[in-house]
């Protein structure tokens, strides 16, 4: 339940939704469960437990609202034989949702609020422990803790706009549309270059939807588990950074990902075989479930990690297929490159996470943005560095771009150029 209402308050929080519209079951102009005024309250405290202070104020207001409300019609208590007056229902909470919403509002910076709402409270029950605990509170302001703002505004406005390409500028005058080059003549997928610097590019319909079911059934057999992070080597961890079921499925374990793999060689011109490459990792979000902000390639600091994969060196490249189409949200952002990729089913975002001299591009910072409505399922494939040593070298250039390098890339640097099919 706990996930549940932290998956609640990450849509608010992204998308900008209203805990008053949410409450009505209004998620972006579409229908979900209605909340109840005691659900709403124990959103609030969540929120108000993760130290998302601003969420909670809305949350605890709507729900001290609604429970007013239902006080109007039924009055806050009834009188029982056994136990004389009992408060009902959703109201039960009213002075523990006010109470929070005064400790929240302490914690945005309303004091005034804080205090008129304790003034109000105080006079009522004046052994309430939440009651005592927001007036001690109102007493020491100044040392309570402030939650650190976690807002990340240009990732949750890129989440919000769901899909954007970057604005093409002269110096981007190469972004376009054209068939990936690859030998095989009758073999032709379209790309979409989405941005120049950082590399990121789309490859539509790489799967068929036969594969793609193929691909769920074969990962959901071996089983799903809960997506972890990992600092170090030795502390892998679940985290509410990442929310999602995830198992890694091998060529061998399933033809249709032994397949695919092969067809990612050769639209990428890199070996994704399991030589040079991880095996496949299948990833599926429920409602709410995202990837915050990170970077696909093992950073110095974790050398821990570093050394578990030391025979393939790093993460040179993702390619990460859609499986499913989003009914909304689910979107990937890159706010580096100040993209957003909209989830669709057979289509993939191809990046480099290595600039052409070698060095690690932190432009290339992504997040899996929270799933509103619907279901999300991805394939990422990692390509590493050793492995493809010569199949992508150097640029010549100190600022060389992929564009600049991809010619004598995708003849296999023989020095026999083809002319780009565009
Ligand atoms: O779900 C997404 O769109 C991004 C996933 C991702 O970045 C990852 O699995 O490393
Ligand atoms: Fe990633």
């Amino acid at each position: 339940m706990e996930g549940a209402r932290e998956s609640l308050i990450r849509l608010q929080e992204v998308y900008n939704l209203q805990p008053r519209e949410m409450a009505k079951g209004n998620y972006l102009n579409y229908k979900g469960p209605e909340l109840s005024a005691s659900d709403v309250y124990l959103i609030g405290k969540t929120a108000f437990t993760i130290e998302k202070y601003p969420q909670a104020v809305q949350w605890l207001t709507t729900a001290v609202d609604l429970m007013s409300k239902d006080i109007a019609i039924t009055g806050p208590y009834v009188e029982t034989p056994s136990f004389g007056m009992i408060s009902t229902g959703n109201t039960a909470f009213l002075t523990d949702a006010q109470t929070y919403l005064g400790r929240s509002l302490l914690r945005v910076g309303d004091q005034e609020n804080a205090r008129k709402l304790y003034m109000s409270l105080v006079t009522d029950d004046i052994e309430n422990k939440n009651i005592q605990t927001l007036g001690y509170e109102l007493k020491s302001v100044g040392t309570v803790e402030i939650g650190q703002n976690q807002v990340i505004t240009k990732f949750y406005n890129l989440c919000q706009q769901q899909s954007k390409t970057s604005e093409p500028t002269s110096m981007d005058s190469r972004l376009r549309c054209r068939f990936a080059y690859i030998l095989l003549p009758y073999y032709r997928f379209h790309e979409e270059i989405l941005s120049n610097t950082p590399y990121i590019s789309m490859f539509y319909d790489v799967i068929t939807s036969t594969d793609a079911e193929r691909i769920k059934k074969d990962s959901s057999a071996i089983g799903l588990t809960r997506g972890k992070i990992s600092p170090g080597l030795l502390n892998e961890t679940t985290s509410s950074f990442r929310t999602s079921h995830v198992t890694f499925l091998s060529d061998e374990k399933s033809e249709a990902a032994a397949f695919l793999s092969r067809r990612i060689s050769y639209l990428t011109h890199l070996d994704a075989s399991k030589q040079a490459a991880e095996p496949h990792q299948v990833v599926n979000y429920g409602l709410g479930g995202h990837y915050a902000l990170h970077l696909d390639v093992f950073l110095e600091e974790r050398a821990e990690m570093k050394a578990r994969f030391e025979n393939y060196g790093n993460r040179m490249a993702t390619f990460l297929i859609y499986l499913t189409d989003v009914e909304r949200g689910g979107s990937t952002a890159f706010p580096g490159a100040d993209l957003v990729v909209s989830p669709t089913k057979g289509n993939a975002v191809f990046w480099y996470s290595f600039t052409p001299d070698g060095e690690i591009d932190h432009l290339t910072e992504h997040a899996g943005c929270p799933v509103v409505i619907g279901e999300k399922w991805i394939i990422n494939k990692w390509i590493w560095t050793y492995g493809n040593t010569f199949t992508r070298r150097c640029g010549l250039k100190p600022n060389a771009s992929q564009l600049d390098i991809e010619r004598e890339m995708y003849s296999g640097y023989t020095g026999k150029h083809k002319k780009q099919r565009d």
